[in-house]
């Protein structure tokens, strides 16, 4: 979805935001939403503030982010501002970085040979028993997250990780709770409120404020079991069209100019361009970040589960492990290809019912004789490490371990332990303003932000308690 030109500004036009938070720096932009580093006035908290200008996406990170509330390793949402026609607002916890600067700083010393091999083992352990941590909450409460990538990973500075931007995610719901075009309809009016109340003192609530249901480890398996047979889900959120994503392919609709622009590292969702195929109950495969995209999505499928979020961790915990990319590729094909020359062909052998793939007839490769296997990508690695990446990196979704299976893997419990997450390295900010002192004011707005404006110069004077802003 485009930006609107003046998206950036509107947050510092909204009265019931100023009202509460100072509002600093701009400190990200993603495909969907402008990040914001704020103060709430209330307690001197810093804050982020996450204006998303896409419905659909604002949603989905709305509602996930109200079922995950509470989990430790998930990024927590305070509140949220929605009001018609104007850009929904979440306030979360502000992280200053996130896993990908991490990895990044450890290839550097590792150039330099100022910080050894990379990431000692106690270290990797740590963060994948974060990363695990997260998902395991995302898949207990039935949420897909589909954009798992170390980007998507924010960190503090004490090296607590946080799985973050629900903007793809999906909640999936058992057969029996799929809506009916009725309910669709009738659920398309149903808007969050304007604001919701900070959750800071709530207990852990659902996203309509029931108690949320503590799964068994038994009920877990039993109800992704039972998706994984049925492969049924239901967006909750589509409520715009009050249709389901659709079965137009990634390959069929995506492989544009624009895939091949984002080097891989950028997400997508193809959701709001209507891939209405009319199939009940389909998903997108225009989702993710093409190096963290599982085969199934490559191959076009609709019909998907929390596996794909398994692929995507097996990517990155090879990542943390080579400090490299396990799949860069440079256009989908390419993406495809260079998962074979890992894998071997993709054939009904490795993963029975492949060729059922809406893409699957339409792309093949030459014979891979001798693939490289994960070893291969993972040299100087102990084959039980190896062995756990594989679990994760196979055609096969039903295949993959679950987060909650690799949690419980001796791995994480034998020598060399875990190291406490105190002991984590987290790279200072590279640069930027000094948090508590020399915020940014409204005035480097004009400056940051005018490539951006849709309104020509404007006159910004900070009041006692907030700003004006004259359009001259
Ligand atoms: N809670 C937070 N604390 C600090 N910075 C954040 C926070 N959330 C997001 N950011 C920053 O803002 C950037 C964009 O946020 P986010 O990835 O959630 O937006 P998006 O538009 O959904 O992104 P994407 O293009 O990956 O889908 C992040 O890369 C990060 O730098």
């Amino acid at each position: 979805m485009d930006k609107q030109p003046a998206s950036s500004w509107s947050i510092h036009t909204r009265p019931e935001i100023i009202a509460k938070y100072e509002i600093f720096e701009r400190v990200g932009s993603g495909a969907y939403a402008d990040v914001y580093r704020a103060r709430r006035i209330s307690d001197g908290l810093t804050v982020a503030l996450k204006e998303i200008f896409d419905y659909q996406s604002a949603f989905r990170e709305i509602d996930a982010l109200s079922l995950l509330h509470g989990s430790p390793n998930v990024v927590l949402m305070h509140e949220y501002f929605w009001r018609e026609d104007e850009n929904a607002v979440i306030v979360l916890e502000f992280l200053r970085s996130d896993l990908s600067a991490v990895i990044r700083d450890a290839k550097r010393r590792k150039k330099k040979g100022s910080g050894g091999e990379g990431f000692s083992v106690g270290e990797i352990k740590r963060w994948m028993i974060q990363i695990l941590n997260g998902v395991d909450a995302c898949h207990r409460n039935l949420i897909v997250h589909r954009d798992l990538k170390p980007g998507n990973m924010l960190v503090s500075d004490d090296g607590v990780l946080k799985l973050a931007d629900f903007g793809q995610a999906r909640i999936l719901m058992e057969p029996d709770n799929v809506a009916t075009d009725e309910e669709r309809e009738g659920e398309a009016s149903r808007e969050p409120p304007e604001v919701i109340p900070d959750y800071v003192n709530s207990s852990q609530k659902g996203s309509e404020g029931q108690e949320q249901e503590v799964l068994s480890r038994d009920e877990y398996f039993r109800q992704v079991e039972e998706l994984k047979a049925k492969q049924v889900v239901r967006d909750d959120t589509d409520k715009d069209s009050n249709v389901p994503d659709g079965d137009a392919s990634c390959l069929a609709t995506c492989t544009v100019s624009e895939m091949d622009d984002d080097f891989g590292t950028n997400s997508f969702a193809y959701d709001e361009e209507g891939l209405d195929g009319g199939g009940e109950g389909l998903m997108t495969s225009c989702v993710g970040t093409r190096w963290f995209r599982p085969p199934e999505l490559l191959y076009g499928s609709t019909m998907y589960g929390l596996e794909i979020d398994l692929w995507s961790l097996g990517c990155v915990f090879a990542e943390l492990l080579s400090l490299e990319p396990l799949f860069p590729g440079v256009s989908d094909i390419d993406q495809i290809s260079r998962v074979t020359n890992v894998l071997g062909n993709l054939n009904e052998e490795v993963w029975p019912g492949c060729v059922d793939l809406p893409d699957y007839k339409s792309i093949s490769f030459a014979e891979v004789e001798s693939p490289l296997g994960v070893e291969g990508c993972l040299p100087n690695h102990s084959g039980d490490v190896i062995a756990l990446v594989k679990k994760l990196i196979c055609y096969d979704p039903a295949r993959r371990a679950t987060a909650v299976e690799l949690l419980n893997d001796k791995y994480f419990k034998e020598e060399p332990l875990p190291v406490p997450v105190s002991e984590l390295y987290v790279p200072p900010a590279m640069s930027g303003p000094d948090e508590e002192d020399s915020p940014r004011k409204w005035n480097d707005y004009r400056e940051m932000d005018s490539d951006s404006d849709g309104f020509g110069p404007v006159n910004v004077k900070p009041t006692s308690s907030g700003f004006t802003i004259e359009f001259p």
